[in-house]
């Protein structure tokens, strides 16, 4: 198997070029089963797109992959770091994880650099009122250099556009020196034309920085454009896993199904 193959995971082998390997993994949330039994591996340095209808369980498994939610049963292994339920693995993740956001959850009064700076917040005094660190200033503007925005380094975060503004978000989390890049819609309020324009530039900054990326999209242009490889899921379970051009007509009738529409009777 070459760390680029795309044959179906062997979820019970953790090969070297996995970054993530999903073994039998039940999750519940509140009263519901919602992922039922995911055998998935995520290779390392390669973009998969989450893709389905709306509660699958999309969130879901991000949620899980981050270590906010733990399975009730199953396990989920990071290779050279250990399973996720042990806490020590859990927290070494938790360190390599980054997450971007749909809203980028920016705050607007703050510089693009402030803004930045805040994904290293938890590495200090959350009381701190000294000056932020020469060290992690320096590492703020160059994840701003890294998405092509050290120019607006000073700028307003409210004065920035839609695109800027979801630079400043993918900024914030490369600030962070991640291996793992999270993304729940990180794209739904980027222009598509936009998305289109940015999306070869955001595969290079992967490649660059050797992210293992996992981003729910919602929309399928946009998984066709990004990722390397597609998972699809129906009501909690895998029901594609391949390259976007094996995404054919029928698994696109079987992940994204028309709804059944009830038949008027008298
Ligand atoms: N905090 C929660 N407590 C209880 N049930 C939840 C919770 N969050 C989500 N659910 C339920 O879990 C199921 C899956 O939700 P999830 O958000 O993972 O789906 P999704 O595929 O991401 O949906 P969407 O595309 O609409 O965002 C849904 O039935 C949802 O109602």
């Amino acid at each position: 198997m070459t760390p680029f193959d795309d044959s179906p995971p062997m979820a019970s082998t953790t090969h070297p070029a996995d970054a993530l390997v999903l073994t039998g993994v039940h999750v519940r949330r509140g009263d519901s089963a919602v992922l039922h039994g995911i055998d998935l591996a995520f290779p390392a340095g390669r973009i998969t797109a989450i893709v389905g209808r709306s509660g699958v369980g999309k969130s879901t498994l991000i949620a899980t992959l981050n270590g906010l939610i733990r399975p009730e049963a199953g396990t989920i292994a990071v290779p050279n770091v250990g399973r996720l339920d042990d806490p020590g693995p859990l927290r070494e993740h938790r360190r390599r994880t980054a997450t971007i956001f749909q809203d980028h959850a920016l705050i607007d009064r703050l510089s693009a650099l402030d803004n930045v700076l805040l994904g290293l917040a938890d590495q200090r005094h959350p009381l701190s009122l000294l000056p932020w660190p020469e060290e992690f200033r320096r590492r703020a503007a160059q994840a701003l250099d890294e998405v092509g925005l050290l120019h607006r380094a000073n700028a307003r975060t409210s004065t920035l556009s839609g695109g800027e503004r979801q630079r400043v978000g993918v900024a914030r989390a490369l600030v962070r020196r991640p291996n793992l890049l999270l993304g729940d819609e990180p794209f739904a309020s980027v222009d598509p034309t936009l998305v289109r324009q940015m999306s070869a530039e955001f595969r290079s900054l992967v490649a660059r920085n050797g992210l293992t990326v996992v981003l729910v999209l919602h929309q399928l242009e946009t998984a066709r454009l990004l990722a390397d490889r597609i998972v699809g899921l129906v009501e909690g379970r895998v029901g594609f896993v391949g390259p976007p051009d094996q995404f054919n007509a029928e698994a696109e009738a079987r992940i994204f199904p028309s709804p059944v529409l009830a038949v008027p009777t008298e």
